[in-house]
This record gives structure tokens, C-alpha cells and sequence, in this order.
């Protein structure tokens, strides 16, 4: 089986690459793909830069052209459910993209013709998910995420993007990936650790816990492939 392992910064694949320890590096497109072994699994981890074009572009080539069979994403995410606080680990049960706009002509935020206005996660990598949360008595939230290529660090656009999606996390990259991988039929699933509360200290709340939040959703990740 052949899994990828996908984030959009490079902290937050670090801890993966460090905990592997050894791995082959492929360039291409601009971008560098990491293959491993791990327990029998063939692993290809890469970072896809930051954004939904980015993340585009990276979820296509590790399936297309890396042969990813499944597709894990780990990193880090802004809290909008005020239940959500740094550190807690989210695994998303559907994504949205949340600049999607073409309300003009009626249509919902977040919908195109022929899309769809959230794309859900695959449920058995969710249950094995809780499955694994609760054997290592890890608190496992789930919850909708919201992805627009912007960096939300506002009140109110925090409350508009909450309440129009009732979304509970934000972020840049997780709905294309799920586009890509629901059109291209890979598995997938998306977990997100809480680095800030995407307001006016979101900035802040993230250069501090970016680091220790995608440390805490890589382990997340790495405890999942011992069960795949
Ligand atoms: C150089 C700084 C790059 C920030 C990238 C942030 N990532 C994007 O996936 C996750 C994220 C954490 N908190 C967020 C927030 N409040 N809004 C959007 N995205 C996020």
C-alpha cells in the first residue's frame, strides 16, 4: 500500500522526515518529494507550499505521478468553534472552500456548477482515526473545515466563515486536496492541530505554536500508519 503523507509548510512535515529518519528525495515541479518505507508501507511525504494552488498541485502529483493510494494531511489550522483551543487535534469530516464565491448568480457560498459545497473525508480513515485516538487516549475532536487562501486573523470574518459554514477550523489547503482526491477516487483525510483562534492575535498564536501544533498532528499521523 502506498500512502502520502501531505502538509503545506515545512514544519509541519519535519517531524514526520526527522521521525523516518532515512528517505529518498524526488525534485520536481518545482517542489521535493520524500519516499520512505515504513512498516511495510511505501510513504511519499511532501509539502505543497502555501494555498489551495499550491495544495492543488501537490495532492495530484503525489497521486498521479507518486502513485499515492491513500492520502493522509497533516498540519495546523485556526479554530473558529470556540470549543477548539490550541493544541487539540482535528480530523475534518467534510471541507469547504470558503472564497468560492459566485453568489451573484445565486448560488451558495463555497459552490461551483457541477462541484459540490463540501466534499466529505473518507469514513474509514475516520473511524480508524477515532479508533487509534481512543487506544492511545489522544483526544480526537472532528469537525468541518473551511479552506480559503487567506490567513484569517479577524474577528469578523472569523464569526462570517463560521457561520456560513459552520465550519469549526480554517485554513489554506485541506479543501483542495479533498477536491483532488474525491475527483481522482483516493481515500483521504485531513487532520489539522489548533496553532491559533484566526483573530487579531492569530498571527501571533501561530508563530508561537506552529512548531508544537505540527508536532502534535504529525504523531497523530505516524500512530495512524501502525494501524493501516
Ligand atoms: C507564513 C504563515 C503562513 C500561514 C499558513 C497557515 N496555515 C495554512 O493552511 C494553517 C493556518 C493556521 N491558522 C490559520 C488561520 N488563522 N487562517 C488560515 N490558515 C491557518
Amino acid at each position: 500500500m502506498k500512502i502520502a503523507i501531505m502538509g503545506a509548510m515545512v514544519e509541519e512535515i519535519t517531524p514526520l522526515l526527522d521521525f523516518f529518519g532515512s528517505y529518498e528525495t524526488i525534485a520536481f515541479a518545482k517542489n521535493r518529494y520524500y519516499t520512505t518505507t515504513y512498516k511495510g508501507l511505501e510513504l511519499v511525504i511532501a509539502y505543497s507550499k502555501i494555498g489551495k494552488v499550491n495544495a492543488s498541485l501537490t495532492a495530484t502529483t503525489l497521486i498521479e505521478k507518486f502513485g499515492a493510494e491513500q492520502l493522509l494531511f497533516s498540519g495546523v489550522a485556526g479554530a473558529l468553534n470556540p470549543n477548539l483551543h490550541v493544541g487539540d487535534v482535528l480530523v475534518a469530516t467534510a471541507l469547504t472552500q470558503h472564497d468560492l464565491d459566485i453568489t451573484a448568480f445565486g448560488h451558495p457560498h463555497g459552490y461551483v456548477p457541477e462541484g459540490s459545497v463540501y466534499v466529505e473525508t473518507d469514513a474509514s480513515l475516520r473511524a480508524l482515526a477515532h479508533k487509534v485516538a481512543h487506544a492511545q487516549n489522544i483526544s480526537l475532536q472532528e469537525g468541518i473545515i473551511a479552506t480559503g487562501d487567506q490567513f484569517i486573523c479577524d474577528g469578523t470574518k472569523k464569526e462570517w466563515i463560521y457561520k456560513t459554514f459552520n465550519a469549526d477550523a480554517t485554513e489554506m489547503e485541506g479543501a483542495s486536496v479533498a477536491v483532488v482526491c474525491d475527483a481522482l477516487k483516493i481515500p483521504f483525510c485531513v487532520f489539522r492541530a489548533i496553532s491559533d483562534a484566526a483573530d487579531m492575535d492569530a498571527g501571533f498564536s501561530f508563530d508561537e505554536f506552529l512548531v508544537s501544533s505540527a508536532k502534535e498532528s504529525a504523531q497523530f499521523i505516524i500512530a495512524m500508519l501502525d494501524e493501516l
